[in-house]
């Protein structure tokens, strides 16, 4: 858990001293710092103790080596952070079964105030340093919910995983379902020093009143990269966090509302839970773009999983065609390749390389020949065509072949083996008769046939895509082969489609995929594939999708990622401020119409600024004046705490780059290498999806909207980046929706 001292004190009720007797929080707070301490010593034993275990034991030098690196592995698993708690929460079991109904939890509970008074009667000082009370269960009366599980020398839970089934409660508790608890009890840390807690009566009735524990986690400015949010994860966030590993999750949400956060916790949830499955099968996170990734990549080896790939579906299809190198593509070609008919013309279109036979099998051996007649080739290709992928069938195709001479040599009282059908088949004339009728081919072959010949093309797409749709498809510079072609980031997914259709692709346990809205159907066939006997958490927000393609509905996405899914929505902002957010909701009228306004748990009162030059706007580019007050307004917000973006359409980009070092400002430009090491960075739109700032300023908005034909939803994500303030600077007017 970040560092963070609570900026009032906690448990209010009982802070007052009373007649000389020593504080009861301050007695507490001594008691849990004494279990901290315990539990760390405890964590150092069992350091210890895998650090003395040796892998000789092991029968073999191959099993001693896999040993060595799970002990590695686990050693490094209790590995004690000292500016990382232990643990940040705790629960306390009803002694009696709590009454209440079971329903399920609200996201948040409000009214009645913090801390009341619970904390003097459980078991805080009684817990610490010795065993808890244990029920009939064997589980203890008070449970420490942390980032790993400690145990002492007797066995005893010191802490539990916050991914335990019993942890589930100190997520999920209310009074309205208090699910046997009495108390649940939040804590607040300075580095690794316990400095506060927060008590929560669960068996009273009634409703909580905020956290203040989550309030200042939110409030707490943002520095680096993202953070995890283990300690404070809300009720409807843990539902999606916990749902099974078998079921594909998908969820909508506003700006901030933890989506990003929610899949990267379920990828370690389901880690821990499935650890033996998944380690075989595999966990991938997908998210838009490189900057996107470095911003995320610590929150999962902070939660002490350090084996899953991270990538963007341009660095996953790579194989197929690197994206560096990717030619930029007219949108509206790129929407033709990225529809889901593309997947019928790409199958028509490698199987038209399959021909009738026209000769038959003549399989020479010494003085006897074996002969195969044509009809009997056309019936075995006829066959296996469409029955398999395209590799595999053209191996049976072969083995087929090789099969009826084996029959021809039976016939004539010889008795052949396995090894001489193998043998016949990689045989000279059965390799050219395949090659002729099945040829060997690469995606690259195909898509190149494909895009460079109007009459292939014309065949394949045949009632498929119209005329148009086919003459605009077609490439207007001619490549002289497939090894020539540059491709596109569309022709990417296209060539992966047909990887697939040549040799199954290989599929993973759980994939994560992030902004999902902005994926085009045959991206998505790229992902569905590579989870095809797995399941998905699939997340997103219509209202942030800015390419042309961009899904209208998470049904249809679902449909293209051949996944049931179910849909769920996320509606609590963590992270825009309500005034930001209701200035930025303006555009969803325009943009996603059918989406409920955003909510935001932060009121963030004087967070919005909007400031207008005087003088007209230049025609093209950035005003002077406007490039002035952008510089203004990142000196002002470099003079307060947290992280500072400057967001532009990405053509600007270098005009405030030039003026923020004329006026003595350092920044970096964020490109996605990760290298960036000032407080200041200036974000091209186009990158600033996913990614928070403290402090905001975006210039000129009319730009961002002029520069793509999605600009209304680019402007959208473009505002709601802000954590703690947002200043819009411009020349031009504001687009209508927002004056
Ligand atoms: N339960 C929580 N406790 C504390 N912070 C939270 C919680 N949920 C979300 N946050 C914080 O809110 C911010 C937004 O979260 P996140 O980036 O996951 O949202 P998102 O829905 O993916 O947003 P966007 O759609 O803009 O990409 C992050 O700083 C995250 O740490």
């Amino acid at each position: 858990m970040p560092a963070h001292q609570p900026a009032a004190p906690l448990a209010p009720d009982i802070t007052e001293t009373t007649g000389g007797q020593a504080d009861p929080a301050d007695v507490i707070l001594a008691a849990e710092r004494a279990h901290l301490a315990h539990s760390r010593a405890a964590l150092r034993r069992m350091r210890e103790h895998a650090q003395s275990l040796s892998s000789d034991a092991a029968g073999d030098w191959v099993s001693q080596q896999v040993l060595e690196a799970l002990l590695d592995q686990r050693i490094a698993a209790l590995a004690d952070h000292p500016d990382t708690p232990l643990f940040f929460g705790r629960v306390d079991r009803a002694t009696a079964p709590a009454a209440g109904p079971t329903g399920p939890v609200g996201p948040t509970a409000s009214a009645a105030p913090v801390g009341a008074g619970a904390a003097g009667r459980t078991a805080g000082a009684g817990a610490a340093g010795g065993r808890a009370a244990e029920d009939e269960d064997d589980l203890p009366r008070t449970m420490y919910i942390g980032r790993r599980h400690v145990h002492d020398e007797s066995g005893l839970a010191l802490v539990i995983d916050w991914r335990a089934p019993v942890s589930r409660a100190f997520y999920q508790a209310s009074p309205a379902d208090p699910m046997g608890l009495e108390l649940r009890r939040r804590f607040g840390y300075h580095g690794g020093e316990l400095t506060a807690f927060e008590d929560e009566p669960l068996d009273r009735g009634g409703t909580l009143g905020p956290s203040r524990i989550l309030t200042e986690e939110i409030e707490r400015p943002r520095t680096g990269p993202m953070r995890d949010i283990v300690a404070t994860i809300q009720p409807d966030q843990d539902e999606i966090v916990r749902a099974a590993l078998g079921q594909t999750v998908c969820v909508q949400g506003a700006p901030g509302t933890g989506k990003t956060a929610v899949g990267l916790h379920r990828a370690a949830y389901l880690l821990f839970t499935h650890r033996e499955k998944l380690s075989r099968s595999g966990v991938l996170i997908v998210g838009p773009n490189r900057a996107f990734l470095s911003y995320i990549s610590s929150v999962l080896p902070a939660l002490g999983e350090v084996r899953v790939d991270q990538s963007t579906l341009g660095d996953l299809l790579r194989e197929h065609a690197a994206p560096e190198a990717a030619v930029p593509e007219d949108d509206a070609v790129a929407a033709i390749k990225g529809d889901a008919r593309m997947a019928e013309v790409l199958r028509r279109a490698l199987w038209q390389h399959v021909t009738k036979p026209e000769e038959g099998l003549v399989h020479v051996k010494g003085a006897s020949r074996y002969r195969v007649a044509d009809y009997e080739v056309r019936e075995i290709a006829a066959s296996l065509r469409g029955t398999t992928r395209y590799g595999p069938g053209r191996n049976a195709f072969a083995q087929r072949l090789a099969h009826a001479v084996l029959v021809r040599m039976e016939q004539r009282g010889e008795a052949p083996d396995d090894r001489v059908q193998d043998a016949v088949a990689r045989s000279k004339p059965v390799k050219r008769l395949v090659e002729a009728v099945w040829p060997k081919l690469t995606p690259q072959q195909v898509l190149f046939t494909l895009l460079s010949d109007a009459e292939a093309l014309g065949r394949a797409a045949k009632d498929i895509l119209t005329e148009e749709e086919q003459a605009a498809i077609l490439w207007r510079k001619s490549y002289r082969s497939a090894k020539s072609a540059r491709w596109s980031a569309a022709d990417a997914a296209l060539l992966d489609e047909l990887a697939d259709l040549i040799e199954r692709t290989p599929t993973r346990g759980h994939i994560v995929v992030d902004e999902a809205q902005d994926l085009s159907p045959m991206q998505l066939r790229a992902l569905g594939r590579r989870c095809a006997t797995g399941s998905a958490t699939v997340l997103g927000d219509l209202a942030q999708g800015t390419t042309p393609w961009s899904a209208r509905s998470w049904t249809e996405v679902l449909a293209h990622l051949g996944q049931d899914g179910q849909v769920t929505e996320l509606t609590m902002g963590f992270r825009v401020p309500r005034e930001v957010l209701d200035f930025a909701a303006r555009l969803l009228p325009s943009v996603a119409p059918e989406l409920a306004l955003p909510r935001s748990l932060r009121p963030g009162q004087g967070s919005l600024t909007v400031r207008r030059a005087a003088a007209e706007p230049a025609p093209g580019a950035l005003s002077g004046e406007v490039l002035d007050l952008a510089v203004d307004a990142c000196r002002t917000a470099l003079g307060r705490e947290g992280s500072v973006g400057l967001i532009a359409a990405d053509a600007d980009v270098p005009a405030l780059r030039e003026a923020l070092t004329a006026a003595g400002l350092a920044c970096d430009v964020l490109d996605g290498s990760g290298d960036e090491t000032e407080r200041l960075l200036l974000v091209p739109a186009t990158l600033a999806k996913g990614l928070e700032y403290d402090h905001v300023i975006v210039a000129e908005p009319a730009r961002v909207v002029a520069a793509e034909p999605r600009g209304l939803a680019r402007l959208y994500v473009v505002l709601t980046r802000a954590v703690t303030s947002l200043t819009v600077v411009h020349a031009e007017p504001l687009p209508a929706q927002l004056a």
